[in-house]
């Protein structure tokens, strides 16, 4: 070290007599290669080097990460159907359900939906009796787009492709271990970096090969699928339907792709209502992007574009899909009991719901899939009605001969259907009225029942703002956890901030330190102010303690990059390495010395 080069630019220092003992507590950073002499830069061949292989991951990963047992394995954010839910819709009778020997092209000739509506009120009040009595048309209560019944896949297709086992990750990786008391001040909370790793992780989970996709769709690529294609399939209404991902060419981000097999589009004005749902933008409700047919599938296919929730649930699998049998006093039984949604949950989803439905109805719009499989789920509570418009689609033609008030009603008796599933458990709960009034009495609160009677009783008059308008203390609560969410968020939010102002900060020491190519010149070589950043760096990462054992403090490198971030006054003492000097340098000189060597690395053309 040159100390006169240092004392030019008015910093201490200190001659060290300190014995080098290893007892002392102060810094012992370990040896590292003299770099006051001019190294040879990095040779050529070293660039042709091969790739780092390493010979087993495994033991590593699994010694480094015992709780990865416990991860779910991002297969699983690819929603796949369950076989069990073949047990669910058996004995759903689909009225619309298309019959073998009839057109495959013509969807309207099983075509039930619009039936018992033309003739205006009264047949309506009939149909709503008929469904306060038992649900639905059919004795058992069958939406009429939604299939009837669910599919119990021969095979599950990520199990039968061998070639696609991703690795496991330990989302707590980066930051394992953080020191108890910074976990909360300086990163984001776990559980929120989880679900975003979750999340980020099935966008990134490359495609199945060889289940015959398009490579391309209509400005559309990396298909994948986002539930079973093999094995018993359900139907909606009188087509076949089947949901992927997709990353759009143009702006990369990955889209919900639903396709309806075998649909021909006899009128483009069937596409009309795309731009009218396009427009719609609501929190409760997926966001439709756009429609097109494509041949690309062989075949003649509907395509509807809607934003993609990663890892999104839908209710159904959620609340209402019946779980595994359990040994109850020696009986194989079906429980029910833990599954109940709690009130506080139910009323989260019925005023989400109700405000999508509020904002669906005032676009003159009718939302036509007000179903537990057609309701997506994410993070906490958070519902979003999906596959809005398709049936506008599909039903193009029927649809004209339609009053859109008479089929907004129904959207409010299906939703008041969908409310007595929730509560009770069970899909078709209003099969028995009686016995699920029971349920809801026994479990729940007056409100809820009211509620639900309100919208499965049949009346002309009323409507999803009538509804709010009883609501509004539940609103305002709902209100309030959304904010109380959003402060949250925000907190988190800038935890992650200061984090990232640290990575530009340690980005730019990486670049600095170390660079033997260019230690003949003064600035760059030991005798330079680069020193400083080198024993800066020393400081921070390299203390020893009396054992000579590296000392890992997070709360020490945090502390010492903060102060430097804003330029701190405050003066700290750096160790040569050999302990023969220290130098007594402000946070602010450091950060001078770094900012002044970073802008003329920069400068450099070969640094980008
Ligand atoms: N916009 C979306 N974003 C993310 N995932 C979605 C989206 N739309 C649908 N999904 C997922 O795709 C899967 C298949 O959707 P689909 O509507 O077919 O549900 P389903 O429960 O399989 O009903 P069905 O058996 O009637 O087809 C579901 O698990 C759902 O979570």
């Amino acid at each position: 070290m040159n100390p006169h080069s240092l004392q030019t630019r008015n910093f201490k220092i200190f001659s060290s007599s300190f014995p080098s003992s290893p007892k002392r507590k102060k810094s012992v950073p370990p040896q590292s290669p003299p770099t006051t002499e001019a190294t040879p830069s990095l040779p050529a061949q070293s660039v042709n080097a091969p790739v780092f292989v390493p010979k087993s991951s495994t033991p590593i990963l699994s010694a480094a990460t015992p709780s990865v047992q416990s991860v779910e394995s991002p297969a699983s954010g690819s929603n796949l159907t369950s076989p069990s839910r073949s047990n669910v819709h058996t004995g759903w009778t689909n009225p619309a359900e298309y019959d073998e020997g009839e057109d495959p092209f013509d969807p309207f000739s099983n075509y039930q939906y619009g039936n018992g509506y033309e003739n205006g009120v009264d047949s309506v009040t009939q149909r709503l009796q008929t469904l306060g009595a038992n649900g639905y048309d059919d004795p058992h209560g069958q939406h009429p787009f939604l299939p009837s019944e669910y599919p119990s896949p021969s095979i599950d297709y990520y199990q039968s492709a061998s070639t696609f086992i991703p690795q496991p990750l330990n989302y707590h990786l980066y930051s394992n271990p953080i020191p108890e008391a910074f976990t909360h001040n300086y990163f984001i909370s776990d559980a929120i970096r989880e679900e975003l790793q979750k999340r980020s992780e099935t966008i990134h989970t490359a495609p199945v090969p060889g289940l015959g996709l398009p490579e391309e769709l209509q400005g559309y690529h990396t298909l994948v699928p986002l539930e079973a294609t093999a094995g018993d399939r359900r139907k909606l209404g009188n087509w076949y339907s089947s949901v992927y991902r997709a990353v759009n060419s143009t702006d990369g981000v990955t889209y919900a792709l639903r396709r309806v097999e075998g649909y021909r589009l006899m009128n483009p004005a069937a596409f009309g209502p795309v731009e009218a749902w396009s427009r719609l933008k609501h929190p409760n409700v997926v966001q439709v992007r756009e429609a097109f047919t494509s041949q690309a599938f062989n075949d003649n296919s509907l395509v509807v574009v809607y934003d993609y929730h990663p890892n999104a649930e839908t209710l159904f699998n959620l609340h209402l899909k019946p779980k595994p049998p359990t040994l109850q006093n020696g009986r194989l039984q079906q429980s029910r009991d833990g599954s109940l949604v709690p009130e506080r949950t139910l009323w989260s989803y019925i005023v989400q719901l109700a405000s999508a439905i509020q904002a669906i109805h005032d676009a003159g719009l009718v939302v036509r899939v007000m179903d537990s499989t057609k309701i997506l789920v994410t993070s906490k509570n958070r519902v979003r009605i999906s596959s809005c418009c398709l049936i506008d689609i599909l039903t193009y033609d029927a649809r004209q001969s339609q009053d859109i008030s008479l089929m907004q009603q129904e959207d409010l008796a299906y939703f008041g259907k969908l409310v007595f599933e929730l509560c009770c458990g069970q899909v078709n709960a209003m099969a028995n009225l009686a016995k699920a009034l029971q349920t809801i009495d026994k479990n729940y609160s007056q409100d809820v029942k009211n509620v639900a009677m309100y919208l499965v009783k049949p009346s002309p008059h009323k409507s999803i703002r009538q509804l709010l308008d009883t609501m509004g203390s539940r609103v305002l609560l709902e209100m309030r956890e959304t904010q109380n969410a959003v402060d949250r968020l925000e907190a988190e939010l800038m935890s992650e901030l200061e984090n990232g102002r640290l990575v530009r900060l340690l980005t730019k020491m990486g670049f600095i330190n170390e660079r033997p190519e260019f230690g003949r010149s003064h600035r760059w070589s030991e005798t330079g102010d680069r020193y400083i950043i080198k024993l800066f760096r020393d400081h921070v990462f390299h203390q020893v303690d009396e054992n000579l054992d590296p000392v890992v403090n997070l709360t020490h490198v945090l502390t010492c990059l903060n102060k430097l971030d804003v330029g701190s006054d405050e003066r700290m003492m750096l160790m040569a390495r050999d302990e023969q000097s220290c130098l007594v340098v402000s946070y602010k000189d450091v950060k001078t010395c770094i900012e002044s060597a970073y802008s003329e690395l920069a400068k450099k053309p070969s640094v980008r």
